[in-house]
Protein backbone atom coordinates (compact mmCIF):
# COMPACT_ATOMS: atom_id res chain seq x y z
CA UNK A 1 0.00 0.00 0.00
CA UNK A 2 1.53 3.65 -0.50
CA UNK A 3 0.89 6.01 2.21
CA UNK A 4 1.24 9.17 -0.62
CA UNK A 5 0.25 8.96 -4.17
CA UNK A 6 3.29 7.83 -6.33
CA UNK A 7 4.56 10.96 -8.94
CA UNK A 8 3.55 10.12 -11.78
CA UNK A 9 5.28 12.59 -13.87
CA UNK A 10 2.05 14.29 -14.64
CA UNK A 11 -0.40 16.50 -12.10
CA UNK A 12 2.88 17.51 -10.10
CA UNK A 13 2.88 20.92 -8.63
CA UNK A 14 6.38 22.50 -7.44
CA UNK A 15 6.31 24.51 -4.38
CA UNK A 16 9.64 26.32 -2.87
CA UNK A 17 10.11 26.32 0.53
CA UNK A 18 12.64 27.71 3.25
CA UNK A 19 13.83 24.99 6.08
CA UNK A 20 14.10 26.83 9.64
CA UNK A 21 14.48 26.00 13.32
CA UNK A 22 13.90 27.36 16.09
CA UNK A 23 16.01 25.45 19.17
CA UNK A 24 15.50 22.16 17.05
CA UNK A 25 11.17 22.88 16.74
CA UNK A 26 11.51 22.99 13.12
CA UNK A 27 9.36 24.57 10.01
CA UNK A 28 8.92 24.40 6.53
CA UNK A 29 8.20 27.73 5.71
CA UNK A 30 5.99 28.80 2.70
CA UNK A 31 6.12 32.31 0.82
CA UNK A 32 2.90 32.51 0.03
CA UNK A 33 3.07 35.89 -1.03
CA UNK A 34 5.10 34.99 -4.62
CA UNK A 35 3.74 31.66 -4.92
CA UNK A 36 0.12 31.84 -3.80
CA UNK A 37 -0.30 28.49 -2.04
CA UNK A 38 -1.87 27.53 0.81
CA UNK A 39 -1.25 23.78 1.72
CA UNK A 40 -4.55 21.95 2.36
CA UNK A 41 -4.16 19.08 5.68
CA UNK A 42 -3.32 16.64 3.08
CA UNK A 43 -0.42 18.59 1.70
CA UNK A 44 0.37 19.56 5.14
CA UNK A 45 1.09 16.16 6.05
CA UNK A 46 3.00 15.44 3.04
CA UNK A 47 5.41 18.38 3.61
CA UNK A 48 5.91 17.61 7.51
CA UNK A 49 6.40 14.15 6.94
CA UNK A 50 9.95 13.22 7.39
CA UNK A 51 10.42 10.48 5.11
CA UNK A 52 8.14 11.03 2.10
CA UNK A 53 8.07 14.67 2.60
CA UNK A 54 10.42 17.66 4.00
CA UNK A 55 9.90 17.12 7.50
CA UNK A 56 8.71 19.14 10.10
CA UNK A 57 7.14 19.64 13.21
CA UNK A 58 4.89 22.66 11.77
CA UNK A 59 4.74 24.70 8.61
CA UNK A 60 4.59 28.35 8.22
CA UNK A 61 2.82 30.50 5.49
CA UNK A 62 3.74 34.11 5.35
CA UNK A 63 0.74 36.07 3.64
CA UNK A 64 0.50 39.87 2.81
CA UNK A 65 -1.68 41.19 5.51
CA UNK A 66 -5.14 41.63 5.55
CA UNK A 67 -5.77 44.91 8.26
CA UNK A 68 -4.54 48.12 8.10
CA UNK A 69 -0.83 49.17 9.87
CA UNK A 70 0.03 45.56 9.59
CA UNK A 71 2.62 43.98 7.68
CA UNK A 72 2.11 40.55 6.83
CA UNK A 73 -0.14 37.48 8.11
CA UNK A 74 1.47 34.15 8.81
CA UNK A 75 -0.61 31.04 9.24
CA UNK A 76 0.78 28.06 11.23
CA UNK A 77 -0.09 24.29 10.58
CA UNK A 78 0.79 21.52 12.81
CA UNK A 79 2.65 18.27 11.30
CA UNK A 80 -0.83 16.54 11.41
CA UNK A 81 -2.04 19.48 8.77
CA UNK A 82 -4.27 21.08 11.59
CA UNK A 83 -3.67 24.81 11.50
CA UNK A 84 -3.59 26.46 14.77
CA UNK A 85 -3.67 29.95 16.44
CA UNK A 86 0.20 30.82 17.56
CA UNK A 87 3.56 29.51 17.18
CA UNK A 88 6.06 31.02 19.56
CA UNK A 89 9.18 29.64 17.83
CA UNK A 90 7.64 29.86 14.22
CA UNK A 91 6.89 33.59 15.32
CA UNK A 92 10.83 34.13 15.53
CA UNK A 93 11.88 32.09 12.32
CA UNK A 94 9.19 34.54 10.74
CA UNK A 95 10.63 37.35 10.76
CA UNK A 96 14.18 36.45 10.08
CA UNK A 97 12.65 34.81 7.01
CA UNK A 98 11.22 38.13 6.09
CA UNK A 99 13.65 40.21 6.89
CA UNK A 100 16.91 37.22 5.28
CA UNK A 101 14.47 36.91 1.85
CA UNK A 102 13.84 40.94 1.68
CA UNK A 103 10.26 41.21 1.84
CA UNK A 104 11.09 43.95 4.54
CA UNK A 105 13.57 46.05 5.91
CA UNK A 106 12.02 46.43 8.83
CA UNK A 107 13.49 45.06 12.20
CA UNK A 108 10.04 45.67 14.25
CA UNK A 109 7.07 43.95 12.38
CA UNK A 110 3.28 43.66 12.97
CA UNK A 111 1.99 40.02 12.06
CA UNK A 112 -1.64 39.00 11.88
CA UNK A 113 -1.79 35.48 13.97
CA UNK A 114 -5.31 33.58 14.23
CA UNK A 115 -5.43 34.50 17.89
CA UNK A 116 -4.72 38.33 16.81
CA UNK A 117 -1.82 40.37 16.21
CA UNK A 118 2.21 39.86 17.49
CA UNK A 119 4.79 41.79 17.47
CA UNK A 120 8.17 40.04 17.11
CA UNK A 121 11.37 42.42 16.87
CA UNK A 122 14.94 41.59 15.17
CA UNK A 123 17.82 42.14 17.65
CA UNK A 124 20.94 43.65 16.85
CA UNK A 125 22.84 40.22 17.68
CA UNK A 126 20.45 38.40 15.34
CA UNK A 127 17.82 37.13 18.12
CA UNK A 128 14.26 37.72 17.96
CA UNK A 129 12.28 39.43 20.65
CA UNK A 130 8.51 38.68 20.73
CA UNK A 131 5.40 40.14 22.44
CA UNK A 132 3.34 37.04 22.49
CA UNK A 133 0.29 38.82 23.69
CA UNK A 134 -1.78 38.22 27.34
CA UNK A 135 -1.67 35.02 28.45
CA UNK A 136 -5.39 34.02 29.22
CA UNK A 137 -6.92 31.65 31.80
CA UNK A 138 -10.68 31.49 31.33
CA UNK A 139 -11.40 28.03 30.61
CA UNK A 140 -13.47 28.99 27.90
CA UNK A 141 -10.66 30.98 26.56
CA UNK A 142 -8.31 28.08 27.00
CA UNK A 143 -11.01 26.24 25.91
CA UNK A 144 -11.58 23.80 29.05
CA UNK A 145 -14.77 22.10 30.35
CA UNK A 146 -14.11 23.69 34.08
CA UNK A 147 -16.02 26.34 36.66
CA UNK A 148 -12.49 27.52 37.76
CA UNK A 149 -10.03 29.51 36.42
CA UNK A 150 -7.85 28.69 39.40
CA UNK A 151 -4.31 28.44 39.21
CA UNK A 152 -3.82 24.78 40.00
CA UNK A 153 -6.60 21.94 38.60
CA UNK A 154 -6.99 18.70 38.94
CA UNK A 155 -7.46 16.74 35.89
CA UNK A 156 -8.01 12.83 36.19
CA UNK A 157 -5.80 10.77 33.92
CA UNK A 158 -6.61 7.06 34.01
CA UNK A 159 -6.65 6.02 37.62
CA UNK A 160 -5.33 9.00 39.32
CA UNK A 161 -5.09 12.84 39.22
CA UNK A 162 -2.62 15.65 38.19
CA UNK A 163 -2.34 18.61 38.88
CA UNK A 164 -2.37 21.33 36.06
CA UNK A 165 -2.22 25.25 35.00
CA UNK A 166 -4.31 26.10 31.91
CA UNK A 167 -2.87 28.59 30.28
CA UNK A 168 -3.94 30.36 26.87
CA UNK A 169 -0.96 31.88 24.49
CA UNK A 170 -3.27 32.47 22.23
CA UNK A 171 -3.29 28.46 21.96
CA UNK A 172 -4.42 26.37 24.49
CA UNK A 173 -1.73 24.94 27.63
CA UNK A 174 -1.82 22.90 30.39
CA UNK A 175 1.36 22.93 32.27
CA UNK A 176 2.31 20.27 35.22
CA UNK A 177 5.53 20.50 37.90
CA UNK A 178 7.19 17.56 37.60
CA UNK A 179 10.55 16.53 40.05
CA UNK A 180 12.73 16.07 36.75
CA UNK A 181 11.92 16.20 33.18
CA UNK A 182 13.76 13.51 32.18
CA UNK A 183 11.72 10.60 34.18
CA UNK A 184 9.07 12.59 33.17
CA UNK A 185 6.04 10.21 31.35
CA UNK A 186 5.75 12.95 28.21
CA UNK A 187 5.13 9.95 25.36
CA UNK A 188 2.48 8.40 27.38
CA UNK A 189 1.08 11.24 29.87
CA UNK A 190 1.40 13.88 27.27
CA UNK A 191 -0.89 11.82 24.21
CA UNK A 192 -3.58 11.55 27.12
CA UNK A 193 -3.69 14.93 28.09
CA UNK A 194 -3.69 16.15 24.35
CA UNK A 195 -6.82 14.61 23.68
CA UNK A 196 -8.48 14.82 27.08
CA UNK A 197 -12.13 15.32 26.41
CA UNK A 198 -12.01 18.12 28.87
CA UNK A 199 -9.81 20.16 26.26
CA UNK A 200 -12.70 20.20 23.10
CA UNK A 201 -10.20 21.30 20.83
CA UNK A 202 -7.27 19.29 22.36
CA UNK A 203 -4.38 20.92 24.29
CA UNK A 204 -0.48 21.08 24.21
CA UNK A 205 1.14 19.66 27.52
CA UNK A 206 3.93 21.00 29.35
CA UNK A 207 6.20 19.25 31.89
CA UNK A 208 8.28 21.88 33.94
CA UNK A 209 10.84 20.73 36.25
CA UNK A 210 11.40 24.39 38.45
CA UNK A 211 15.57 24.39 39.03
CA UNK A 212 15.14 28.00 40.85
CA UNK A 213 13.22 31.00 40.80
CA UNK A 214 14.57 32.44 37.19
CA UNK A 215 15.04 28.82 35.67
CA UNK A 216 13.22 25.81 34.57
CA UNK A 217 13.70 22.62 32.64
CA UNK A 218 10.71 21.49 30.04
CA UNK A 219 9.60 19.45 28.04
CA UNK A 220 6.53 20.23 26.11
CA UNK A 221 4.10 17.52 23.82
CA UNK A 222 2.77 19.54 21.44
CA UNK A 223 -0.79 19.19 19.94
CA UNK A 224 -0.84 17.75 16.47
CA UNK A 225 2.80 17.24 16.11
CA UNK A 226 3.96 15.12 19.76
CA UNK A 227 6.92 15.63 21.74
CA UNK A 228 9.47 18.58 19.72
CA UNK A 229 12.88 19.80 21.25
CA UNK A 230 11.17 23.14 21.85
CA UNK A 231 7.92 24.73 21.95
CA UNK A 232 7.49 28.98 22.92
CA UNK A 233 4.13 29.51 23.50
CA UNK A 234 5.15 26.21 25.64
CA UNK A 235 7.49 27.96 27.11
CA UNK A 236 5.31 31.06 28.09
CA UNK A 237 2.80 29.41 29.30
CA UNK A 238 5.26 27.23 31.71
CA UNK A 239 6.70 30.42 33.12
CA UNK A 240 3.21 32.03 33.57
CA UNK A 241 1.88 29.21 35.40
CA UNK A 242 4.92 28.79 37.17
CA UNK A 243 4.52 32.63 38.54
CA UNK A 244 1.08 32.58 39.13
CA UNK A 245 1.75 29.73 41.64
CA UNK A 246 4.12 31.34 43.29
CA UNK A 247 7.13 29.45 42.26
CA UNK A 248 8.98 31.57 39.78
CA UNK A 249 10.22 35.20 39.36
CA UNK A 250 10.63 36.83 35.87
CA UNK A 251 12.44 36.98 34.05
CA UNK A 252 12.66 32.92 33.75
CA UNK A 253 15.43 30.79 31.66
CA UNK A 254 13.69 27.85 29.84
CA UNK A 255 16.12 24.91 28.98
CA UNK A 256 14.32 22.67 26.32
CA UNK A 257 15.83 19.94 24.62
CA UNK A 258 16.86 21.90 21.67
CA UNK A 259 18.21 25.19 23.67
CA UNK A 260 17.13 27.84 26.24
CA UNK A 261 14.69 30.76 25.76
CA UNK A 262 14.61 33.53 27.87
CA UNK A 263 10.92 34.82 29.37
CA UNK A 264 9.47 37.74 30.75
CA UNK A 265 5.84 38.29 32.50
CA UNK A 266 5.11 41.03 34.83
CA UNK A 267 2.00 39.86 36.10
CA UNK A 268 -1.72 39.41 34.92
CA UNK A 269 -2.81 41.76 31.89
CA UNK A 270 0.86 42.11 31.04
CA UNK A 271 2.32 40.74 27.57
CA UNK A 272 4.97 37.74 27.83
CA UNK A 273 8.00 38.54 25.94
CA UNK A 274 10.42 35.72 24.68
CA UNK A 275 13.45 36.10 23.46
CA UNK A 276 15.42 33.61 21.73
CA UNK A 277 17.67 32.45 18.38
CA UNK A 278 15.80 31.53 14.79
CA UNK A 279 17.80 29.76 12.45
CA UNK A 280 18.05 28.79 8.35
CA UNK A 281 18.39 25.31 7.73
CA UNK A 282 18.42 24.62 3.94
CA UNK A 283 16.20 26.11 0.87
CA UNK A 284 14.98 23.63 -1.41
CA UNK A 285 11.68 22.46 -3.74
CA UNK A 286 9.28 20.21 -3.86
CA UNK A 287 6.84 18.28 -5.94
CA UNK A 288 3.35 17.96 -4.26
CA UNK A 289 0.88 15.27 -6.43
CA UNK A 290 -1.78 17.54 -7.17
CA UNK A 291 -3.89 14.66 -6.00
CA UNK A 292 -3.57 15.94 -2.60
N1 LIG B 1 5.88 24.79 18.40
C1 LIG B 1 5.05 25.86 18.66
C2 LIG B 1 3.58 25.61 18.90
C3 LIG B 1 2.91 25.08 17.64
C4 LIG B 1 1.41 24.91 17.76
C5 LIG B 1 1.00 23.90 18.78
N2 LIG B 1 1.44 22.57 18.47
C6 LIG B 1 -0.54 23.93 18.90
O1 LIG B 1 -1.21 23.03 18.37
O2 LIG B 1 -1.07 24.84 19.53
C7 LIG B 1 5.64 26.95 19.53
O3 LIG B 1 6.87 27.13 19.46
O4 LIG B 1 4.91 27.67 20.21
Amino acid sequence: MWLFPRHTGEGVMKIRFTKMHGLGNDFVVLDAISQRFVPNPAQARYLADRHFGVGCDQILVVEKATLPGIDFRYRIFNADGGEVEQCGNGARCFVRYVVDHGLTNKREIKVETRSGIIAPRLEDNGEVTVDMGVPRFAPNEIPFISDSDAAVQPLRLGAHDIDISVVSMGNPHAVQVVSDVNTAPVAVEGAMIESHEYFPQRVNAGFMQVVDRHAIRLRVYERGAGETLACGTGACAAVVAGIRRGLLDSPVRVSMRGGALSIAWNGPGQPVLMTGPATNVFEGEIELPEEL
